[in-house]
């Protein structure tokens, strides 16, 4: 028999705000543990929380942006459980009535090859909420350690349906969700610091079936090819036991261990009435107007897919390089505004290849930490702009191009800067100086095959004669103008 995988995802966002969900205590990574608490987050005695409106607007945008319905209200319920990592063993959450309901998340699929786009869908979504998080454990051998700095920071989960399939689809759901959140500047998603979570909810059923069969919860992954590996594993793990009845797949939590690509056995998974849900009674409903709604609408960004299409329906440029351009918000106004500073001189292929090609190459040629983030590039858009321009307008050949590109790398100062003071400027066409550098070339009895060649009609022989040129004359000759003199003087 055949089997299939139905997977549905959880996805925890933290929404980038100053300060925490219901408390004035402020919300940032990195600090001191237990430094960033207030008696909100500690709960303790006689505090009440007071609702954080930016965090709401942030949801209502992320909502927005994933196509979901936003409901005209919402409320807040109590989400029960004791456990170290809250103070007040319970959570403040979205149960019956959640802020968005519904929507969609574009994916695309791997293409044929790596210049070929790939398949989209749209990934069915339940709902999204709000909540506020958790403290963070760090356990031992024996002990454990509590940090409450990020207990109570705003938090978005997003509920897939369970529509997907393959754990190729669950990656290209995460990284679609976390360049469309980070693009709209909603929250840095980074997995690695816990501004991005997710459960992923797994099973297998024979093909055709249409109920869902026993989901299992896996949980603990720090990074979206994590989030893939563990999906790969577990559905062969289920279709095995399914297919030989091994063991009987029972619902349950799982942990990720990244150490040997392995899921085991966390705890079996509580139905969601322990948790006692009721409605926080010292917070009130929330409403949400269609004028609220519009205001939000109209601050949204472009997606990530749509901009694409754009640029290769409006500028021409191949998939490859929007492929790299557009998932970056940064990255594709940076390509932007470089283009829009040419003047109007240069072709959006020509800036499109120096940032993908150059620029990337080198802000990524320190690994890791070395890595420089493109918000502290030494190169701006100003000057790819410029140098795209003075190529195209002649005045520096494409050679000497890359000569100005190591040279403003370094100094940062701008390309027409360096060709004047380095007397960069291409010799003007016909000059004496390159006829006279031509004729020596063509004296040069080594050049005598190539020049028979041509003579018998190979245009391309003299390909092997505009090197010696450009080299007597330091790169600055226009190859072209020279392909034409050495024609004017063999013919
Ligand atoms: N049989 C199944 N197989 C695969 N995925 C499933 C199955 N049943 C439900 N899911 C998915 O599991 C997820 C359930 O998430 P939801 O937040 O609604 O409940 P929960 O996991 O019980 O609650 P909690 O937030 O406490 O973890 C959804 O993404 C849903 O699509
Ligand atoms: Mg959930
Ligand atoms: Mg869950």
């Amino acid at each position: 028999m055949e089997y299939e995988a139905v997977i549905g995802l959880e996805v925890h966002v933290q929404l980038k705000t100053q300060s925490k969900m219901f408390t004035r205590a402020p919300y940032a990574y990195g600090h001191e543990p237990n430094t960033l608490t207030d008696p909100v987050v500690l709960a303790l005695p006689g505090v009440l929380p007071v609702m954080n409106a930016e965090a709401v607007r942030k949801s209502v945008a992320l909502g927005l942006l994933l196509g979901c319905e936003i409901a005209p209200v919402c409320k807040w319920d109590r989400k029960n459980y004791f456990y170290p990592d809250s103070p007040k063993n319970y959570q403040i959450s979205q149960f019956d009535q959640p802020l968005c309901l519904g929507g969609g998340v574009e994916i695309e699929m791997l293409g044929a090859s790596r210049n070929v786009m790939g398949d989209h869908r749209t990934v069915k979504l339940t709902r999204i909420h709000l909540e506020e998080d958790v403290g963070k454990l760090t356990h031992f051998a024996n002990d454990s350690l509590v940090d409450y700095n990020r207990a109570g920071a705003p938090l978005c989960e997003i509920v897939s349906e369970p529509d997907m399939h393959s754990a190729e689809e669950v990656f290209a759901f995460m990284t679609a969700i976390r360049n469309a959140i980070v693009g709209a500047g909603l929250s840095d998603c980074d997995m690695e610091k816990g501004q991005m979570r997710c459960d992923a909810n797994i099973s297998v059923r024979p093909v055709g079936e249409s109920k869902l069969g026993t989901k299992v919860e896996l949980k603990n992954m720090n990074s979206i090819s994590g989030v893939r590996n563990a999906v790969a594993y577990e559905i062969k793990r289920q279709t095995f036991a399914m297919k030989t009845g091994s063991e009987t797949i029972v619902q349950e939590t799982r942990r990720w261990d990244p150490v040997q690509q392995v899921t085991q056995s966390m705890r079996m998974k509580e139905e969601s009435h322990d948790y006692r849900y009721f409605p926080d009674p010292d917070l009130m409903p929330v409403e949400i107007s269609p004028e609220y709604i519009e205001a939000v609408k109209a601050e949204l960004p472009e997606m990530p897919f749509d901009r694409q299409r754009r640029y290769m329906e409006q500028y021409d440029l191949p998939y490859t390089i929007t492929s790299v351009l557009c998932p970056d918000r940064e990255l594709a106004e940076f390509f932007e505004e470089a283009l829009a500073s040419t003047d109007g001189k240069g072709t959006a292929k020509a800036v499109a290849n120096l940032i993908v090609n150059e620029l990337l190459r080198d802000l990524s040629a320190g690994e890791g930490e070395g890595r420089v983030p493109l918000s502290e590039s030494v190169i701006s858009p100003a000057h790819i702009g410029e140098l795209v321009r003075i190529t195209e307008e002649g005045v520096i050949t494409k050679q000497i191009g890359r000569e100005v590109w190591a040279e403003m790398s370094k100094s940062g100062l701008m390309p027409s800067t360096i060709v004047e003071e380095k007397g960069l400027a291409q010799e003007p066409g016909g000059d004496d100086g390159l006829e006279a550098i031509i004729a020596e070339v063509i004296a040069d009895p080594k050049h005598a095959k190539a020049i028979g060649q041509f003579r018998e009609g190979n245009a391309k022989a003299l390909n092997s004669m505009v090197g010696p040129v450009m080299k007597a004359t330091q790169g600055k000759a226009n190859p072209a103008e020279v392909q034409k003199l050495f024609r004017k003087a063999l013919e």
